[in-house]
């Protein structure tokens, strides 16, 4: 019997990674760059045994179906073969992400289960390495190995492909983000399916690759400069050049819904007022806004005359993952 226990945070993407060139390995088409956060955060432990006559997966105490296991058993198939193990395991995820988030936890999932994998089966994979395992189970999950700002080279093969930390000195705990949880309509594209779509039909996909390029240049100069209204800004127009491409696929689809519209003009206006912060989403309805924490009380104050606390949920910079055994 092997057992692991790991604790991962999830990252927010301000430069977006949107799109396969290779679904196997799980091969971006582009760099992207991340914000790890401390408010929500994924507990897994998982238990090779040879009681276990299948791989059971089991979230927040429920036992998940065969299609929910299928990525979860795709990753452990990988590791038994790297460790030579011939056990089925037992995996039990705990999200800690406030219930009504409906918040993607695949990042800090996936990461999870890898840093657990990773102990129990004594791999001792260090970070670096660890980043790319995590990378074969979800890709975002391959940036939650590290906190704070982190950036994912897209590289061209499982060896050159991995996550490393952005040195901030520090100034991603200048800021938060602010989570804005729109009625979270259950999401008939996933992500995965949804960059797939994407780069097989969309029109605008070609040129996706070479704006989010440019982006991540730009955001890390302002990472650097500890430039918030560049980081804000270049993080803010990646966002809707990300979802531009899926109103250009075939069927076209969106993750928005008019609620996202609202809170994106909403966030728009308080930026007019003289309030710095940006907005970003991802492969759901929800908004996430970026600012600094010495405006958090003055921005909560504008969005609560539209969200009600509950739909509200501030986190800031987190850190890298941690064995929990
Ligand atoms: O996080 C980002 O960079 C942007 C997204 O969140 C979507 F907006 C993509 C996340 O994709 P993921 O769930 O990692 O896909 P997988 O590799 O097919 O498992």
């Amino acid at each position: 019997m092997f057992k692991g226990k790991a604790r991962a945070y999830t990252n927010i993407a301000l430069i977006k990674y949107w799109g396969k060139e290779n679904q196997a390995l799980i091969l971006p088409k582009n760099n992207s760059l991340s914000l790890t956060l401390d408010g929500f955060y994924t507990e897994t432990e998982v238990l090779f045994t040879e009681e276990a006559t299948k791989d059971c997966f089991y979230l927040d105490g429920v036992k998940q179906s065969e299609q929910a296991t299928k990525k979860v058993t795709t990753f452990l198939n990988l590791v038994r073969e790297r460790a030579n193990c011939p056990f089925f395991a037992v995996v039990r995820s705990h999200n800690h992400v406030p219930t009504a988030a409906g918040l993607a936890s695949s990042a800090s999932g996936l990461a999870a289960l890898a840093g657990a994998c990773n102990q129990a089966l004594g791999l001792n994979l260090a970070p670096k390495e660890l980043s790319k395992l995590a990378r074969r189970g979800s890709g975002s999950a391959c940036r939650s190995i590290f906190g704070g700002f982190v950036e994912w080279d897209r590289g061209d093969s499982d060896e050159t492909s991995y996550a490393l930390p952005i040195d901030a000195q520090g100034w991603e705990q200048e800021l938060a983000m602010i989570f804005l949880l729109i009625n979270d309509q259950p999401k008939d594209v996933s992500s995965r399916e949804g960059m797939q779509r994407t780069v097989e039909t969309s029109a605008f996909y070609p040129q996706w690759v070479k704006e989010a390029q440019a982006d991540l240049h730009i955001a890390k100069e302002a990472i650097q400069h500890h430039d918030f209204q560049k980081l804000g800004t270049v993080m803010e127009a990646n966002a809707l050049k990300m979802h531009a491409t899926t109103l250009a696929a075939v069927p076209p689809f969106t993750y928005w819904s008019p609620d996202s519209l609202r809170a994106m003009n909403l966030v728009r206006s308080i930026r007019q007022a003289g309030l710095f912060c940006y907005f970003t989403m991802d492969a759901g309805p929800n908004v996430k806004v970026l600012c600094q924490k010495k405006d958090i009380a003055a921005i909560f104050e504008v969005l609560s005359s539209t969200f009600s606390d509950q739909q509200m949920v501030v986190a800031y910079a987190g850190p890298g993952i941690e064995l929990l055994e």
